[in-house]
Formats: C-alpha cells, sequence, structure tokens
C-alpha cells in the first residue's frame, strides 16, 4: 500500500543543513498497522510528513496505493491526498464549529451538500463514540473526545490510509488505551492501512502488527512486533523494550552478581517463552534430568498480539558441569536463555 525508497530530507535552516532522514526504505502492507519508533529528533515527524508530501522529500520515492507522490503536481496531490487521513498529537480542531461541522469540514472544502454531509457525518461519529455530542464545540470535550473527533475527520473522505502522528502522546494512559482500541477497531472495520509514529514502545506493543525503528534518520530495525520485543537485534530497540519490560533484578541480587564465574557459584540465568513453548514445563524437566535446583527469583507472563510471552529469572545451583549441563539444555530448547551472571552460594537473600 506504502512503498518508500532511499527517502531523503535535508532542511536548511538558519544553523545549516540538517540531514532529518538519511535513507529510508519501507514496504506497508495494504490493512496493517504499522508502527514507527524514534526517540526525539530521530525523523518520525518528517518521515510521516514525506508520506502525504505535506513534506517534499530531497530525494526518493513514495508510492501510496500505486501513486508516485512525489510525480504528482499540487492539484494532483490535493485529490491524492483524499485517500490518506491524518490525525495529530494536538488534535488541530476548528475552536468555532461543532463536532458535527469540524469532522464535515473535509466534505465541505469539496464542496458535498449539507444534507450528504449530515449523512455522511452522523454514523462516524457513531463510529468514534460522539454521536451524542455532535452539537457541542470542542472546548467542551475532553482530550481523548477531541481525539476522537479528529479521527472522525480523518475517515470523513474516505481514506485508504490512516497517519497518526503522536495521536495519543497528549493524553492520559486509560484514555491512551481507548483511542488505540478504537484504532484497532477501525483498522479491523474497515481494513483501513494504519501508520503511526511514537517515542512510546507501549503504543507499538498495543496495536501494531509491524514496526520500524528509526535513529539519525536512518532505519535500524524493521519486523513483526513480535519478533522485536522477543529477539531485538538493536541496542536502541532493547533500550525501548526495556522502558516496558520489567526486567529490573532484584537489588540485593544486582548488588552481589559477578560478569565473571564464581567458584563454586550459582548462575543467573533469565528464560523467556513464546508461545507454546509458555505450556511446557521446563523447570521440572531440568530438575528432573540434572543434580541441580532451580531457585525461581521472579518472573512474569504478558501477551504480545495475543500470544503468550513470559519471562522467569532463575538461579541454578549445584556441581559446575551439572550446571553447565542444565545451561546446555536449556539454550537447546525453543526459548530465550540469557545468561545475567553469577553470584557465591548465598551471598544474598531476596525478599
Ligand atoms: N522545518 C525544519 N527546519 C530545520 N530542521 C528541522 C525542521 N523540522 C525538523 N528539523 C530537524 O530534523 C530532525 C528530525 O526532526 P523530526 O521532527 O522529524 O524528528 P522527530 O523524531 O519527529 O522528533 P520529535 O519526537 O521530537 O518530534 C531534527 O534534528 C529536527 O531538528
Amino acid at each position: 500500500m506504502i512503498t518508500l525508497r532511499g527517502l531523503k530530507k535535508v532542511y536548511h535552516g538558519e544553523s545549516g543543513a540538517v540531514t532529518a532522514l538519511a535513507d529510508i526504505s519501507l514496504d506497508i502492507k495494504q490493512g496493517e498497522i504499522y508502527g514507527i519508533i524514534g526517540k526525539s529528533g530521530a525523523g518520525k515527524s518528517t518521515l510521516i510528513r514525506c508520506i502525504n508530501l505535506l513534506e517534499r522529500p530531497t530525494a526518493g520515492q513514495v508510492v501510496v496505493d500505486g501513486r508516485d507522490m512525489t510525480a504528482l503536481s499540487e492539484s494532483q496531490l490535493r485529490v491524492a491526498r483524499k485517500s490518506i487521513g491524518m490525525i495529530f498529537q494536538h488534535f488541530n480542531l476548528l475552536s468555532s464549529r461543532t463536532v458535527l461541522e469540524n469532522v464535515a469540514f473535509p466534505l465541505e472544502i469539496a464542496g458535498v451538500s449539507r444534507a450528504e454531509r449530515e449523512k455522511k457525518v452522523l454514523p462516524l461519529l457513531e463510529l468514534v463514540g460522539l454521536a451524542d455530542k455532535k452539537d457541542v464545540y470542542p472546548a467542551q470535550l475532553s482530550g481523548g473526545q477531541k481525539q476522537r473527533v479528529g479521527i472522525a475527520r480523518a475517515l470523513a473522505s474516505e481514506p485508504k490510509v490512516l497517519l497518526c502522528d503522536e495521536a495519543t502522546s497528549a493524553l492520559d494512559p486509560q484514555t491512551t488505551e481507548s483511542i488505540l482500541a478504537l484504532l484497532k477497531d477501525i483498522n479491523k472495520k474497515l481494513g483501513l492501512t494504519i501508520v503511526l509514529i511514537t517515542h512510546e514502545m507501549h503504543v507499538i506493543k498495543a496495536i501494531c502488527d509491524r514496526v520500524a525503528v528509526i535513529e539519525g534518520g536512518r532505519l535500524v530495525e524493521t519486523g513483526k512486533v513480535f519478533d522485536v520485543f522477543t529477539r531485538p537485534q538493536s541496542a536502541t530497540a532493547r533500550e525501548f523494550i526495556k522502558a516496558i519490560v520489567n526486567n529490573k533484578l532484584p537489588e540485593a541480587l544486582a548488588a552481589v552478581l559477578s560478569e565473571k564465574p564464581v567458584a563454586g557459584g550459582n548462575l543467573v540465568v533469565r528464560l523467556s517463552f513464546f508461545g507454546a513453548a509458555t505450556n511446557e514445563p521446563v523447570i521440572a524437566g531440568l530438575i528432573r534430568r540434572f543434580a541441580v535446583d532451580a531457585n525461581i527469583i521472579s518472573g512474569s507472563i504478558d501477551h504480545l498480539q495475543d500470544i503468550p510471552y513470559g519471562t522467569l529469572l532463575i538461579e541454578l545451583s549445584g556441581k559446575p558441569e551439572d550446571i553447565q549441563n542444565a545451561l546446555n539444555y536449556l539454550q537447546a530448547r525453543d526459548l530465550g536463555t540469557e545468561v545475567i551472571g553469577y553470584v557465591a552460594r548465598h551471598a544474598y537473600a531476596v525478599g
């Protein structure tokens, strides 16, 4: 649905040239929710604005629904943009117009009659859960309700693609959740392709099918959200994931942990389970097969795109060769096994 090839954007500001996008190539499929994550200044806003040519790329190609956007004239672009809706962090509503008039605005510009506009807008207000607010002004709405108006307005011209520019960044966690659920619902009901940019990994985790991680105007990692979460390849992706996955070691353990083996000491390992592996009795199998003890330090289970995903921090004690055999056994299984470090036996107390 969207193809970006060798996208580059250089701004020429007062302090010289700034390369916001260095070389971005990616493909977004019809009907998917695609997330682009990066830190402040990574180039996210520039990238999403290049998709509808609100920002003209310095070089490269942008193809949306088979149309090369960079080759279109301004008037052709105005037509092409009708199939690309956009929502914004600060909603960008017209304060002097009611909810209904805001949502109808793109239709009014397009010359659609008042009666037709109402016919189109009322079901959209129904869809975003604001049918009872149609005559209210934006100032009387909460942030979440304002974003619902923004979504309905973006849908008014029946787009094939919805671009979301930090659409939940100004909202509290609960409202964010409800807006993300609405976007997912729209994606399913209308088959709309959604591209969102964010600096928050929980947004990606909540609704995206695939994700691109950008840094300094370049892609550092792309993939299915599940794969990037469970096996991140870049330091940047790991950092984003760390922010939402509680992998902190208990302080008492961290204080005595050594990176190098401790003579006669215990091994601390973090296991990650995905999908079917969450049902496998790995620890029971381990202590049945090897002369080791496994002390569970902490554990959690979560869901990623409805697939269970668990982590378990364990400490293995026993003879060094038995511990090594147990580790080999774990590493040969279909789960993530990360050696965290070593501790002298009874060097700390948890809890
Ligand atoms: N109009 C502009 N003129 C000059 N430089 C710009 C302009 N817009 C953005 N930049 C620069 O381009 C780089 C990328 O900016 P961009 O806004 O795309 O990043 P971002 O990832 O969206 O950041 P944030 O999350 O802070 O909004 C930054 O270094 C920024 O300062």
